[in-house]
């Protein structure tokens, strides 16, 4: 039986560059500190506007051939991060990215948004009964804006955790899982707005800039019940990995621009809510630790049952 390191983290994404945009300095410190950071991105991005002139080609009403090259920019982003655990949802292409909401794109057969849930959950139960994460991490109800493929992977990755807890769905996919701490990415206001104040007052050269509730997720600060804190290193390591997705993202010192060129500030700090757990935190006090609590960081589940048929 292969032995699986004691601390295990689970992130869902629906496109290549969420996760650094969301969760990239927690998965450089995490894959640093030794854990086993695992990454299931949904789609491959295909449908992604491409902010760089010379790469316009790419784009789906052209070459079409976005989607393979995001998948290169998600393995650079990956290599900034030290992550080393990062996979397809089912298989590289199996869900497009539906374009955004009412997007025609939605409604082709192989868009993300027009998935069967059970099916895509079903793919990502392989994922969580092989590498037994403590902690998962995905977006909330909404997917942080409203994006088709955002609101897919919540929906994907709690139908998923649920299932991989129970025996009696699909057992040739492994002992079942039950993860032990869910959280969806946030921000919490006020940290939102003092980055808005540091980006207007730097006087920066995008052409336009963001609004607060341009970003995703911003709650009232009491809804966030952990944040990690924005070490210098790993900070850095995520700056890095969002200029890795070129195509998607512009960098300028700790500010960015998506592909609609509105600035908008790096957030200090990776801020969540955690839904399903307890938390390790005193009583209203935040966590500063995904894993705070989780009954076997001990190494205690560290060797990964086999699906019947492998054994
Ligand atoms: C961060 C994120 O989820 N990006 C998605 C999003 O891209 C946005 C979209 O192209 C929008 O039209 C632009 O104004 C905005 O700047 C983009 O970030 O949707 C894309 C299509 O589904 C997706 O590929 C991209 O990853
Ligand atoms: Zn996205």
């Amino acid at each position: 039986m292969s032995e699986l390191p004691a601390r295990r983290l689970l992130l869902v994404h629906a496109h290549p560059d969420d996760e650094s945009i969301n969760n990239g300095a927690t998965m450089a410190r995490y894959a640093a500190e030794g854990a086993l950071v695992t990454l299931v991105t949904c789609t491959l991005g295909e449908e992604g506007e491409v902010i760089p002139a010379d790469l316009a080609h790419l784009a789906a009403d052209k070459d079409d051939v976005l989607g393979p090259y995001r998948s290169g920019e998600l393995a650079a982003a990956m290599a900034e991060l030290g992550v080393t655990d990062h996979r397809q949802l089912g298989a590289p292409g199996r869900y497009r990215d539906s374009g955004m909401m009412g997007a025609p794109q939605n409604d082709r057969p192989d868009a993300f948004w027009q998935a069967d849930l059970d099916t895509a959950a079903g793919d990502l139960v392989a994922v969580v009964r092989e590498v037994r994460p403590q902690v998962l991490v995905t977006y909330d109800p909404d997917g942080g804006y409203g994006h088709p493929d955002h609101i897919q992977a919540h929906r994907v990755a709690m139908r998923a955790a649920d299932l991989a807890a129970d025996p009696a769905f699909r057992p040739e996919l492994g002992a079942p899982h039950a993860i032990e701490k869910i959280y969806w990415n946030c921000n919490p206001r006020s940290v939102v707005e003092e980055g808005f104040e540091r980006l207007r007052a730097a006087g920066l050269s995008f052409p336009g800039v963001a609004d607060v509730d341009d970003v995703p997720g911003v709650v009232p600060d009491a809804e966030v019940t952990t944040s990690i804190p924005a070490a210098p290193e790993y900070s850095a390591a995520k700056a890095a990995a969002m200029r890795a997705h070129v195509t998607q993202i512009s960098v300028d010192g700790p500010f960015f621009a998506l592909s609609n060129d509105l600035g908008q500030p790096l957030i200090s700090g990776e801020h969540y809510r955690l839904v399903r757990g307890t938390s390790g935190a005193k009583d209203g006090e935040r966590e500063d630790d995904l894993f705070a609590g989780v009954r076997t960081q001990d190494g205690s589940d560290a060797v990964a049952e086999q699906p019947e048929a492998a054994r």
